[in-house]
């Protein structure tokens, strides 16, 4: 899925796309006031060939559906199978568009692709070094106040689930952060859920090489992202506040402080889904919570309640839900004040005794990883996800 947009974007605009840093894009996609003419429609396709970064795959299913919309009027495609994941999502952009006119389409590719454009220059004015937002990022919203560079999981209606472009968005947010201004970092997440873990149609989207190339090509992602967690230098502070599944929680291992809302909750259930842990996890989690309490979540799959993995020293603390935010951010602010050096050099001194296992158990855990991914019962629970036939 990750590629669904450029494939999308190249069926229509045939040279490559090559873009700007992108932001959240406020559309007002009913407005008719203004009409675009065909010149302008022309300009505006013949600009986002121009772009030079991937502006996101929801972006890209919206020009595409604006532009058939536009050319086409309302939907003419019969609707694809339900595994024909990237022909089903165009259909489902454009089948949305219902009867909107065609020349109000045409006005709203053309909106689309000039807030696109002057994104570019609003976000070029961000000065280094004070308070800002980053509007870099299509999975993510990263901000950094009060001395606490924040990261924050973006997907809320897909329950935070990590896809390919948010690995990469983390991984390049957490190097920003290594070298920002802030003294610490936070990862949390925007709605109801920290995260749900891995984002399961991350398997559908298989290059030329088959899934051989596609198992490969996860386990060098999986090993360069959960490296950047090993090597984070600054004190890294999980807020988890909901439930948190997969990958979401083995990583929380290698963070230097969890809080957690007593609505979360902590679920691996690798067994289940036919894989095996990560995140460093067949190290860290033994070592938190003993071997057999670890046994329990990483092989058998039990979820634990905020409460229990507090008692098992996953989480350091729990807060009501009710006060989760306030209490927490209060402590934060308060922990950013103290001199950052002091606080870099004491993370290195601790993380440095185990940084060398760390990587040497992320290699192994991810190698035997790509193998589960090649097996049937990887395989089939992906399937029974993707058809609605299980969940957690
Ligand atoms: C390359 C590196 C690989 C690293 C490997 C890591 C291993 C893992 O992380 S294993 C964990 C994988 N995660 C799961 O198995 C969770 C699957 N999701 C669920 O079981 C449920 O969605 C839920 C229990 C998390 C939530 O259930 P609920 O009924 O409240 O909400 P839904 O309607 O199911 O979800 C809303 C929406 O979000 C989509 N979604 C949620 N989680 C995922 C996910 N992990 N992958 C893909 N999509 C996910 C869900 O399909 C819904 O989408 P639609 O609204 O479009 O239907």
């Amino acid at each position: 899925m990750a590629h669904l947009a450029w494939r999308l974007a190249q069926r229509w605009c045939p040279s490559s796309l090559q873009v700007i840093s992108f932001p959240v894009v406020q559309l007002h996609l009913n407005r008719t006031a203004m009409r675009a003419s065909q010149k302008d429609f022309e300009n505006a396709m013949n600009q986002v060939k121009l772009l030079k970064k991937d502006p996101g795959n929801e972006v890209k299913l919206k020009l595409y559906s604006l532009y058939k919309q536009a050319t086409e009027g309302p939907c003419n495609m019969p609707k694809p199978g339900v595994f024909d994941l990237i022909n089903k999502a165009k259909w489902d952009a454009w089948n949305a568009l219902g009867s909107l006119p065609k020349e109000t389409a045409r006005q709203n590719y053309v909106d689309l692709v000039s807030s696109l454009s002057s994104s570019l220059e609003s976000s070029s004015q961000v000065e280094p070094g004070t308070d800002r937002k980053s509007t870099g990022y299509e999975t993510l919203m990263v901000t950094s106040e009060d001395g606490i560079t924040k990261i924050m999981l973006n997907r809320p209606t897909k329950k935070n689930a990590l896809n390919v472009e948010m690995y990469h968005e983390i991984m390049h947010a957490l190097k920003a952060a290594s070298k920002d201004d802030s003294a610490i970092t936070v990862l949390t997440g925007n709605g109801d859920y920290y995260s749900s873990g891995n984002d399961l149609t991350n398997f559908t989207d298989i290059p030329p090489g088959g899934v051989e190339e596609k198992a490969k090509n996860g386990a060098i992602l999986l090993r360069e992202f959960v490296g950047c967690f090993i090597d984070f230098p600054k004190p890294l502070i999980a807020v988890v506040n909901g439930p948190a599944v997969g990958i979401s929680v083995t990583l929380l291992g290698l963070f230097d402080a969890v809080y957690a809302s007593d609505r979360a909750t902590f679920h691996t259930p690798f067994s289940h889904l036919g894989q095996s842990p990560e995140g460093c996890s067949s190290y860290t989690f033994p070592k938190i919570m003993s071997p057999a309490k670890a046994t329990e979540m990483l092989v058998f799959g039990k979820k634990l309640t905020a409460g229990e993995a507090c008692a098992q020293g996953l989480v350091t603390e729990v807060f009501p839900d009710s006060t989760f935010q306030k209490e927490v951010w209060t402590r934060l602010k308060a922990f950013a004040k103290l001199p950052p050096n002091a606080m870099r050099i004491s993370k290195e001194i601790i993380r440095n005794r185990e940084k060398e296992k760390l990587h040497a158990v992320n290699a192994e855990e991810c190698s035997v990883l790509q193998g589960r991914w090649l097996s049937d019962e990887c395989m089939n629970a992906v399937v029974n996800f993707l058809s609605r036939k299980s969940k957690l």
